[in-house]
Formats: C-alpha cells, structure tokens, sequence
C-alpha cells in the first residue's frame, strides 16, 4: 500500500472492525481515532452531546500526526465526517485517502444494539448523519456499501482501490 489510509463514516458503520480487518490484511499499522480522544470529548458524548469542530480541531490534529508518521502505509479509523476536517488530515498528509462506509440509519442502528455499553449513545446517530459530508469527486477516496459481510467489505474495498489507482 504506500499511503495511510483513513476509515470513514458515521458511528457504527463499522470502522474499528473493517479498519481492523484491512490493516491485517496489508500487513500495516492500525490505530482507532476513538483511543485519541481527550477524556472531555468521550463525557461529552457519554452524556449525549453531539462534539463540535472546536471539540474536534484538537483531536483531529493528533490524528493527522499519525498519518504523517506512517508514510509507508497504516490505517486509521476515524468518522472525518465534514470535507474540512479531511482538509485537516490531508494538511497533515497530503497523500492520505480516505474509504467511506456508507450504510443507512436503519441497518446502523441494528448494530448499535449488538453493542451495549460503547460510550457513544444510539441517539447521536442522527446528529452523525446531519454532520456528515459525503466525499466530493477531488478527494482520494472510495465509497463502500456496509450491508455485506466484513469480508466483502474488505476485498470490495481492495477490488475498488485497485480500480481508482489505475
Ligand atoms: N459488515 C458488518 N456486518 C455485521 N456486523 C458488523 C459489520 N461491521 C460492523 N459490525 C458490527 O457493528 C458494530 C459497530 O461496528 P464498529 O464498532 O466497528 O463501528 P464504528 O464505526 O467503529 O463505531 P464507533 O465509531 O461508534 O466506535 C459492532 O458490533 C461490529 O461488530
Ligand atoms: O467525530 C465524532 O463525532 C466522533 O469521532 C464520533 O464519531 C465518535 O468518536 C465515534 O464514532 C464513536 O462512536
């Protein structure tokens, strides 16, 4: 792989399992964006409270250090919802890119009940959803659907970055 990738979507779409999966699978560093959060930004959200772009801009900083710090190749799961928080990334590492884990409300919130006790509550999906911004047609990325298995997700997601790259 040669570039850091990042894994993006809406809480629940699937990014620390798939993001998982894709670093083992390129033999890369992994790391969740949700281990870099100051205790302030988890009670935040703990107590139901959407963050903002203050709350983010710190954070996110951090998370572009990684990127930078993985030239060779990591992944990185990270919601990156608005097109100016990937502005923040790519100003830290231009040659990231970025896989969207598209799903609905519906399928999401299915999941979310598989996994009591996360810190971040089912009623800020819809918050999630109105923050994000899908990826426009000048950003390094690909789109995934999440309604398949992790494994389809995976090689989906190899299929189509092969297909961007050439
Ligand atoms: N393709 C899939 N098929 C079935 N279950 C899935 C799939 N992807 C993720 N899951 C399950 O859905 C739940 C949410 O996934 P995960 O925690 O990876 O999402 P996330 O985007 O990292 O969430 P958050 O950002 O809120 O931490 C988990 O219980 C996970 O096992
Ligand atoms: O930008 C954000 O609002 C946050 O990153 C959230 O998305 C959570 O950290 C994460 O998804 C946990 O559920």
């Amino acid at each position: 792989m040669g570039s850091p990738l990042v894994v993006m979507g809406v809480s629940g779409s699937g990014k620390s399992t798939v993001g998982a999966a894709i670093a083992q699978r390129l033999r890369v560093p992994f790391a969740d964006a949700d281990d870099f959060h100051p205790p302030e930004n988890i009670a935040k959200m703990s107590s139901g409270q959407a963050l903002d772009d203050n709350d983010r801009h710190p954070w996110l900083d951090t998370i572009g250090e990684w990127l930078a710090d993985h030239p060779e190749g990591g992944v990185m799961s990270c919601s990156a919802l608005k097109r100016k928080y990937r502005d923040q990334l790519r100003a830290h590492c231009p040659d990231v890119r970025f896989v969207h884990l598209d799903g609905t409300h519906s399928v999401i919130t299915k999941r979310q009940a598989s996994r009591p006790g996360h810190f971040m509550p089912p009623s800020l999906l819809a918050s999630q959803f109105e923050t994000l911004e899908a990826l426009g047609g000048d950003e390094r990325g690909v789109v995934i659907d999440i309604d398949q298995s992790i494994d389809d997700i995976v090689e989906n997601y190899l299929t189509a970055t092969t297909t961007e790259e050439n």
